[in-house]
């Protein structure tokens, strides 16, 4: 590959044998570099040029990789650090990623991730994809960050959090009640970042049963079970260099957070059926509307898995905490409304609308604001939204949600006498086919709706829809 100018790598390490394999490792992919033993020799290298990226022992004679970044962090300079830590040292990875560095490599150092360490560090991943998937893939780049409406002093926060951990590689973790945006926020800090070019998959954890994750997550080798009639990628391969959002990430059963644990540290995975491990190189975000560090103390969530994932944490607020927000949000969620549905020019609030939102508890969040504005623009047809369009009850009339008595489950007709099936899967399918197509048919295909009148999330919804490959008219701004 062809070597810009740019890159210039400063290589740390007090042990000659690892400098040399790393030098060689770098030279041969066309970087240009230079080394040093210790922390002096590296901030005296430091002082007269700038680096590309730097990549660092954590271990060094007169200091360690944690001095480097300090200095560069004080000094303001734009170099990425990759450090090297220990084996089995976590501790020193997530410290360092909290002080700024972009990215960690374990010893004993697996070149194939040096490689691609490195290339991320430089960019040119990066680069190279967006050559590649320069028209087809969609640049996500600032968009979600555009769409982030609010000026609260809580919204100007996560804006710089956003744009501060879209400079590394350091695992994040979301924390905020369902629908207060939390999904794209993870994208905002995906198109800020160097990776915006790559895939970033969603994936709700919630969503998936639990016999299926393995799989999902981590892929399939053709014939690892009935059915596998090919081999098929997980989510880690099809996140490949790019971010994987793990939404919901407190409903992780135990099992499967060892396996992820094991693929965070070892940043392998092996699909199920599969002999050898494919090295990933990604950024995980994860979400969940949990107290997951209750959830630890409970014994539902693994500590260390908990450690690794929330090196930095976002805490998206519920939309009753910013309510001087709420009319930007709302103006922005009706222009993008309007114009998905073809209505030019987007309507307007009224003085009534917007103090009937104001009085509203919203315990959807910003989801379900958009989903009374979908339904108000639907009914309305006019100009002007007037508080009656937006169907809310009055703040007065707002009661506390009542539990409703569990009603009885009756067994589908066929099931109480009849024959059994004789495949069960086949015919759960089918019911869940029937249902979802008579909700969507009632919810005019708004899938939104149709999932909460089956007590479904969006993106439950979502996903049994594509498990069960049914289409349908887009019916409401979710996708
Ligand atoms: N500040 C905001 N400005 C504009 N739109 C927003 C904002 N926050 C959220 N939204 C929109 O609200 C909807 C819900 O947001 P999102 O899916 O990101 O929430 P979430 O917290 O991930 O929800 P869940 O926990 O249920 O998955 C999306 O359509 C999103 O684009």
């Amino acid at each position: 590959m062809a070597t810009t100018p740019s890159d210039r790598l400063l290589v740390i390490d007090d042990e000659p044998d690892l400098r040399t394999l790393y030098e060689m490792t770098l030279l041969r992919e066309g970087y240009n570099l230079v080394s040093a033993g210790t922390v002096s020799e590296a901030l005296a290298l430091l002082e007269q040029e700038r680096f590309t990226a730097v990549i660092s022992d954590m271990r060094l004679p007169d200091g360690s990789g944690l001095d480097v970044l300090a200095w560069l962090e004080r000094a303001q300079r734009p170099e990425r650090v990759v450090v090297i830590t220990a084996h089995g040292s976590a501790e020193n990875a997530v410290e360092a990623l909290k002080a700024g560095a972009f990215d960690y490599l374990t010893k004993p150092v697996d070149l194939r991730q040096f490689r691609s360490v490195v290339a991320s560090a430089t960019g040119r991943d990066a680069q190279r994809s967006r050559r590649e998937a320069a028209a087809s893939a969609p640049l996500v780049r600032s968009e979600a960050l555009g769409r982030l409406a609010g000026e609260s002093e809580v919204m100007h926060q996560v804006r710089a959090l956003i744009d501060k951990v879209s400079r590394s590689m350091a695992p994040v973790l979301l924390q905020g009640e369902s629908g207060t945006g939390k999904e794209l926020v993870a994208r905002a800090i995906h198109g800020q970042g160097p990776r915006a070019g790559l895939p970033f998959v969603a994936v709700n954890c919630g969503a998936i049963p639990e016999h299926l994750l393995e799989a999902e997550f981590f892929g399939y080798r053709k014939g690892a079970f009935t059915g596998a009639a090919e081999d098929r990628e997980g989510f880690f391969q099809a996140a490949q260099g790019g971010t994987l959002f793990l939404d919901e990430i407190g409903d992780l059963p135990l099992a499967m957070q060892s396996k992820l644990l094991r693929a965070i540290q070892e940043r392998a995975v092996r699909p199920v059926g599969a002999v050898a491990e494919t090295p990933v190189n990604l950024r995980l975000v994860s979400a969940t509307h949990k107290d997951l560090a209750a959830e630890v103390t409970a014994g539902r969530f693994r500590q260390d898995l908990f450690y690794r994932l929330n090196v930095i944490q976002i805490r998206v607020p519920p939309l009753r905490e910013r309510l001087q927000d709420l009319d930007d949000i709302a103006q922005a969620l009706l222009q993008r409304i309007a114009a998905d549905a073809g209505v030019v020019p987007a309507p307007s609030l009224s003085a009534s609308a917007l103090q009937r939102l104001r009085a509203y508890p919203f315990p959807g969040n910003v989801r379900e604001l958009e989903n009374v504005l979908h339904r108000a623009l639907a009914l309305s047809g006019g100009q002007l939204l007037e508080a009656e369009d937006l169907d809310l009850p009055d703040a007065q009339g707002l009661a506390l949600p009542v539990e409703r008595e569990a009603e009885p489950v009756t067994a589908p007709t066929p099931l109480a006498e009849g024959p059994l099936p004789d495949d069960l899967a086949a015919y759960l399918d089918r019911v869940e086919r029937v249902v979802l197509e008579r909700a969507l048919a009632a919810h005019r295909y708004n899938r939104t709706a149709a999932g909460a009148s089956l007590g479904l999330s969006l993106r439950q919804m979502r996903y049994r829809m594509a498990r069960l490959g049914i289409g349908g008219p887009e019916g409401d701004g979710g996708a």
